[in-house]
């Protein structure tokens, strides 16, 4: 294990982490108990004496669990270590919390910190604080440290980035377990009551909630492209005209779904703003709140943002690498061969030239912009920016960046729609499906820039400046209005 190599000897440990003094223990020495000797209680309490703490292990087996201790900590029995101390981590798991039952007279008006975590998102009826504070009603039970691994204790307080989150519903318990956060170098939030455990407790548990819909969303369209493409692409020419171009599948056909997802979910992120602006034209106020499914897509407009610009970033990779290949060398050998046998001297086609020019330049300005628009999404530097630079990057440049993606799609396809003989009135070439998006949001922003419709929704927006708050000064602002819900 670890943790328990990290300790070394007891001599090592002394040496290696004990802050000041001849044993190491501060002389306004603060003593911390610890109930349970498993792995978050090692290396807490590492970190504790680091910080320059005593430590006090309550164990059901002292003698075994004391091996794995350095020297410095007082290994002893339940009952000893909480008469030792005031604050007292409970380091064991909820299953085994009836135990302490039998200590309740010891444990009355102490501080008990429970860092329990659980296995799954709500598992019992009640939190884990809450089910021991309802055990030990004497108690003061605080809820914390559970967001924090094992490991990230053991770092040491070099990692000072680590956010804690403390709740109980005494004020003074709190803050006792706030200050002690605050010198072990986590960032403690103070999360208010103890009915704010079963959400600290959920916190470890998540898994990319905010990513869900929008990864769901970015592989169904790359899965729909894809096979579209496969299809319309290699099989139906494969069967028409015996013409077998499956070498296409690992990268021209992966080429052209990739732009195509990304310019679809860049217009997702753009039409929710869109839509929260029509409910608010056809109810003419900004206090009716928007149906859940809106209110959910305009909370992942970022993450969709962000995803858009993944799949751009990653398709200009595979442009960039498009004269790599084989097939691209032998094609072009071909046409020069060709162009020998045909006796044409100069092949230079001034109309492709250019747009191939303009193709180019417009890719290349809309990664840019999607760029810029991924970068100032980060927290640090979106918190740099005021209102309104944020929404003039967010806003502004982002549909100027899906105007001028939505021209690189366009020059793209322009001649080769035209090319295709026998299918094409059937099945639109990918390019065209991807402009169908673009095209209404494009078209829908033209209407709301439009002076009689704009002029409307700013009245709807002065309105609800001047009387929100009078009239409502509980609610929030960020369902309501779509320009207060960040674009990216
Ligand atoms: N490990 C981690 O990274 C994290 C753990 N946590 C939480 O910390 C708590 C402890 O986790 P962890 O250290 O990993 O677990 P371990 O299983 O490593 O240790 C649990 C400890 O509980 C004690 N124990 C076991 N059975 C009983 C029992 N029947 N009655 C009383 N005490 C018992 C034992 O100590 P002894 O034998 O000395 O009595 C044992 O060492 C859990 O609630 C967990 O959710 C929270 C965040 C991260
Ligand atoms: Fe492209």
């Amino acid at each position: 294990m670890e943790s328990i190599t990290m300790m070394g000897s007891p001599k090592n440990v002394n040496e290696s982490f004990l802050p000041n003094g001849t044993n190491g223990i501060k002389e306004d020495k603060t003593t911390i108990g610890i109930l349970g000797s498993g792995d978050f209680a090692k290396s807490l309490t590492i970190r504790l004496i680091r910080c320059g703490y005593h430590v006090v292990i309550g164990s059901r087996e002292p003698k075994c669990a004391a091996d794995f201790f350095p020297h410095v900590v007082d290994v002893t029995h339940h009952e000893d270590a909480i008469l030792k101390a005031n604050i007292i981590f409970v380091a064991i798991h909820r299953e085994h919390y009836s135990s302490l039952w039998d200590l309740k007279h010891l444990l009355s008006g102490k501080i008990l910190v429970d860092v329990s975590n659980n296995m799954r998102v709500d598992q019992y009826p009640e939190s884990n604080a809450e089910y021991l504070s309802s055990l030990l009603p004497d108690c003061y039970v605080v809820k914390g440290f559970n967001v924090v691994s094992a490991w990230t204790l053991q770092l040491g307080p070099k990692d000072a980035s680590s956010q804690v989150y403390i709740c109980s519903n005494n004020v003074q318990a709190r803050h006792h377990v706030i200050e002690l956060a605050r010198q072990m170098n986590f960032i403690p939030i103070d999360m208010g009551t103890l009915s704010s455990s079963r959400e600290i407790e959920n916190l470890p548990l998540r898994l990319f909630t905010p990513w869900k819909g929008p990864v769901v969303i970015a592989i169904s369209l790359a899965t729909f492209f894809f096979v579209y493409s496969f299809i319309r692409d290699i099989i139906h020419p494969y069967f028409k005209n015996q013409q077998s171009d499956f070498y296409k599948i690992p990268i021209e056909i992966v080429n052209k779904t990739l732009p195509v997802v990304a310019i679809t979910l860049l217009s997702l992120v753009y039409l929710a703003g869109l839509l929260a602006a029509a409910h608010q034209l056809y109810y003419g106020t900004k206090y009716r709140r928007f149906p859940p499914w809106l209110e959910n897509w305009l909370q992942c407009r970022k993450q969709l943002g962000l995803l858009s610009f993944f799949f751009a970033v990653v398709h200009v990779v595979y442009s960039m690498c498009l004269p790599m290949r084989r097939s691209e060398r032998y094609s072009f050998l071909n046409t020069a061969y060709q162009q020998v046998h045909g006796n044409v001297g100069n092949s230079w086609n001034e109309e492709e030239v250019w747009r191939v020019e303009m193709y180019i330049s417009f890719g290349i300005m809309s990664l840019g912009l999607l760029s810029l628009l991924a970068v100032t999404s980060i927290p640090s530097v979106n918190s740099a920016l005021n209102w309104r630079e944020f929404s003039f990057i967010q806003s502004t440049l982002g549909y100027v960046a899906l105007l001028i993606s939505t021209f690189h799609v366009l020059i793209y396809g322009w001649k080769r729609a035209f090319e295709e003989e026998y299918y094409r009135f059937y099945t639109p070439p990918n390019f065209v499906l991807a402009l169908i998006l673009p095209t209404i949001v494009i078209l829908g922003k033209i209407v709301l820039l439009c002076p009689c419709v704009s002029k409307k929704l700013r009245r709807i927006k002065r309105g609800w400046e001047k009387s929100h708050f009078k009239e409502n000064p509980s609610s929030t602002a960020a369902h309501i209005s779509p320009e207060r819900v960040t674009v990216m």
